[in-house]
C-alpha cells in the first residue's frame, strides 16, 4: 500500500467528530445504497443530509446511480444513516478509501451494517429482478491480496486475524426472510453466494462459466471489501443483492449487458426493497445487537 493510501485512526475520528456536530441524529445501523438503490434513503424521516464533496475525509462517487449524498434519519423510530453512493475499487479509490465510511460509522456508534448491491446472476434458478439475501461471499480481489485490511492492523478497531465464517448474521438473514414471506413476495427471493470481482468490465463468457462452477449465484463489483471492514471492527452485517440481470454463460447467447440496464432493473423493485430493509430496521433490536 503507498503511504498516500494510509488512513490513521485520527482520520476516521475526524471525520465522525464532523459529522457529530452537524447533525444531532446517533444511528445505530448504517445502509449502504447499491447501484441505482439510492431510494432507500428516501424512507428516512427528519433527514440531514451531506454531499460527500462537503464531508471532511471522504471519498468522491464517480458511478452514474450513486448520488454521493450521506443521510441520517429515522426508519420507524430507529436512527440510520444511509449511504446514497458507494466507492469501487475501479473507480481508482484504494480500499483504505472505499471503507472509509465504516470506520467513520463504527465511530458514530453504528453496530450494524445493511450493504445492497446490483448483481448478476450465475444461478439457473435466479431472474431478472430477484433479490438475493447474501449468505456468503467470495471476494476475488481479496484472495489475490486485495484487501481493505492490509497494512498495519488498527487494534482499535479489531484483531489481525479475524474470523470471516458466519459474517452474514444467520438472524438477520432469518428475519428478513420471514419479512418477505409476510409481504407475499417470496417467490422472488433467494438466498446465495455473492462474489466481488474488480471490475469494471462485466464477465467474459469462460470467467462466468468459471464463477458458476464455483458456486456463485451472483457476481458484482463491491460489497466485500466494506463487510469485511464492518465486519473486523464488530459490526453484524446483513446483505441483499438485487438481481439487476442475468451473466452471459453461453457462446450462443448474444445478450450483453450494460449500466443503463442494471439501473433500469434496481427501479424496478425500489419499493419492495424499501419496505423489507424498512421492515428489517424495525424489527431488529438494534441496542443489545440480537435479532
Ligand atoms: O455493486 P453496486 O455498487 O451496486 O454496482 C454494481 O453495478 C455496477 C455495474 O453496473 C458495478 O459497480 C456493480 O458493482
Ligand atoms: N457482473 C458484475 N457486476 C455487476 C453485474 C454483472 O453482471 N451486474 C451488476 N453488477
Amino acid at each position: 500500500m503507498h503511504s498516500k493510501d494510509q488512513i490513521c485512526h485520527e482520520d476516521y475520528q475526524r471525520t465522525a467528530d464532523w459529522l457529530l456536530s452537524q447533525t444531532q441524529h446517533r444511528p445505530k445501523v448504517a445502509i449502504i445504497c447499491g447501484s441505482g438503490l439510492g431510494m432507500l434513503a428516501d424512507a428516512l424521516k427528519c433527514q440531514d443530509s451531506f454531499k460527500y464533496s462537503d464531508i471532511p475525509g471522504f471519498p468522491q462517487s464517480t458511478v452514474k446511480g450513486h448520488a454521493g449524498r450521506l443521510v441520517f434519519g429515522e426508519l420507524k423510530g430507529k436512527t440510520c444513516v444511509c449511504m446514497q453512493g458507494r466507492f469501487h475499487m475501479y473507480e481508482g479509490h484504494s480500499l483504505s478509501k472505499v471503507t472509509f465510511p465504516v470506520r467513520v460509522f463504527k465511530l458514530l456508534g453504528v453496530d450494524t451494517l445493511i450493504v445492497t448491491n446490483a448483481a448478476g446472476s450465475l444461478a439457473d434458478s435466479y431472474s431478472c429482478g430477484d433479490i438475493m439475501i447474501i449468505r456468503d461471499h467470495i471476494n476475488f480481489p481479496g484472495l489475490a491480496g486485495l484487501n481493505p485490511l492490509n497494512g498495519p492492523n488498527d487494534d482499535k478497531f479489531g484483531t489481525r486475524f479475524p474470523p470471516m465464517s458466519g459474517v452474514y448474521d444467520k438472524s438477520l438473514r432469518k428475519m428478513a426472510f420471514d419479512i418477505c414471506k409476510s409481504m407475499g413476495v417470496s417467490q422472488y427471493v433467494q438466498e446465495g453466494v455473492y462474489c466481488m470481482v474488480g471490475g469494471p468490465n462485466f464477465e467474459t463468457v469462460a470467467e462466468a462459466r468459471l464463477l458458476h462452477r464455483l458456486g456463485v449465484d451472483a457476481v458484482g463489483m463491491s460489497t466485500a471489501p466494506e463487510v469485511l471492514v464492518a465486519s473486523h471492527c464488530g459490526m453484524r452485517v446483513f446483505g441483499l443483492s438485487l438481481i439487476t440481470n442475468k451473466v452471459v454463460k453461453s457462446y450462443e447467447d448474444n445478450e450483453t449487458v450494460n449500466h443503463e440496464a442494471v439501473l433500469e432493473v434496481s427501479k424496478m423493485r425500489s419499493e419492495t426493497l424499501q419496505v423489507l430493509v424498512t421492515e428489517l430496521i424495525s424489527q431488529m433490536d438494534i441496542n443489545n445487537n440480537t435479532a
